[in-house]
């Protein structure tokens, strides 16, 4: 059993993440988990807080000399922003100075399309401080750490993931056969918007310069690829045992996520049966399917294809020009809070994404091949894949 929590605020001193259930044996380097970091605040349309925040990294549990020891993984990441927030944000009570009354002053005008009037609500606070700094996805930067970590167990396993951002508003790139490699990382992070169509990612910016220049926020796309999966992840006897439920649970719970798709998802809707699968053939003695439109899914398991899912984010809700809303404090119409925000935060949404699969198919391995020593879980996948019998095999996509 893998399982992960992660915990602090957007302005907290630091943000905690643990994960458990991680065999031993896995190399970790502090620099592979500074570089995902670094990733996810990539991307043209980020916000300034991204310029001068920086992630503090440090892991304080679960690996000695560079590699898991099988104790939980235990990751630190100090927000370098804390001490202009060290009074607003104190856990003792603390009377506010001067310097901090304008930080501290209470959100009273909950923006539309964010978690601040419903967690008033729910949580009985009168100001939307208490609630933003949990639902900010700031959080995210602790999923990435844990997605590292995950990502480093699969690798082990030859197991390798890509993502990468499909649209911005209605700016799509073109569907084309050739999907972006582990190869292809590089490039794509070296990309303004990660997106692996030169021509479209131009569009991309000009989208949204456009958007900024209007005041206004803008979502998109971004698809998530796994390459070297063996078949049989995940399950179709329970609905919560099914890789494809989790892998959508799993990206929906990212801050700002509202649509899921798995392969081809709702434009296999549109075709026949008879266009819609994958048809299995028999090439040199072995079965081998010449698409890939169900996603590397079948019966909510891998079928040793390249896994790909998509994730769809809505607008940042901080809209510069800022949405109508009600001043809770007064009770009068008045505008929503902003100071700043993203235009886009696609491309990060997209690593972020990456974090989540790898931590969903982190946990799939190890609940079918288990092991506590990376080793033992190796020994365990090559024999499974030897086991099974020649009329049956397929090839594992790497
Ligand atoms: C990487 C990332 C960055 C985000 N940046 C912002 C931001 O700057 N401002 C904002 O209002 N929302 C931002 N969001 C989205 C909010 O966290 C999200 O809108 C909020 O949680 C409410 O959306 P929900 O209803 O899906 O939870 C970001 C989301 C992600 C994944
Ligand atoms: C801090 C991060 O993202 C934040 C997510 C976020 C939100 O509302 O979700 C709002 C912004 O924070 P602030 O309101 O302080 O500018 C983003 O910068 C980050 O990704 O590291």
């Amino acid at each position: 059993m893998l399982r992960w929590l992660t915990a602090g605020e957007s302005h907290g001193p630091e943000l905690i993440a643990v994960i458990e259930g991680m065999p031993a044996g896995v190399p970790i380097t502090l620099d592979a988990i500074r570089e995902d970091l670094a990733r996810r605040k990539l991307g043209y349309g980020r916000g300034s807080r991204m310029k001068f925040e920086q992630d503090e990294l440090n892991l304080s549990g679960g690996v000695v000399q560079g590699v898991t020891i099988g104790g939980p993984v235990a990751i630190r990441i100090g927000n370098t922003e804390w001490p202009k927030w060290s009074e607003v944000m104190s856990a003792e009570k603390t009377e506010l100075s001067e310097k901090s009354r304008g930080r501290g002053a209470a959100l009273t005008r909950p923006r539309p399309g964010h978690a601040d009037l419903v967690g008033m609500q729910k949580y009985g606070f009168d100001e939307a401080r208490p609630v933003l700094e949990r639902a900010s996805a700031r959080e995210t930067a602790a999923r990435v750490a844990l997605g590292a970590v995950a990502r480093a167990f699969l690798s082990e396993l030859g197991i390798r993931l890509v993502s990468h951002t499909v649209s911005i508003g209605d700016v799509v790139a073109p569907a084309t056969a050739t999907l972006p490699r582990p190869e292809d990382v590089a490039a794509l992070d070296a990309d303004p918007l990660r997106c692996f169509d030169r021509e479209t990612s131009a569009r991309m910016v000009a989208e949204v310069d456009d958007t900024k220049k209007s005041g206004d926020t803008i979502g998109g796309i971004v698809e998530v690829l796994a390459y070297g999966l063996p078949p049989g992840l995940g399950s179709y006897v329970h609905w919560d045992r099914r890789l494809d439920s989790r892998l959508a649970g799993a990206l929906m719970g990212i801050q700002a996520i509202k649509g899921v798709e798995v392969g081809d998802g709702f434009e296999t809707t549109k075709r026949r049966g008879s266009a819609a699968h994958d048809e299995l053939h028999l090439r040199d003695g072995e079965i081998v399917r010449d698409t890939g439109r169900a996603g590397g899914i079948e019966g909510g398991m891998t079928t040793g294809q390249v896994l790909r899912v998509r994730a769809g984010m809505k607008p940042i809700a901080t809209v510069p020009h800022a949405l109508p809303t009600i001043d809770v404090a007064t009770g009068e119409e008045a505008k929503a809070h902003h100071q700043r925000s993203d235009v886009s935060a696609v491309p990060a949404a997209g690593v972020v994404a990456e974090a989540m699969v790898a931590l969903v198919l982190a946990e799939a391995v190890v609940e079918k091949f288990g092991g506590d020593s990376v080793a033992e879980t190796r020994r365990n996948l090559e024999g499974f894949l030897a086991a099974i019998p020649e009329q049956l095999a397929t090839a594992r996509e790497s």
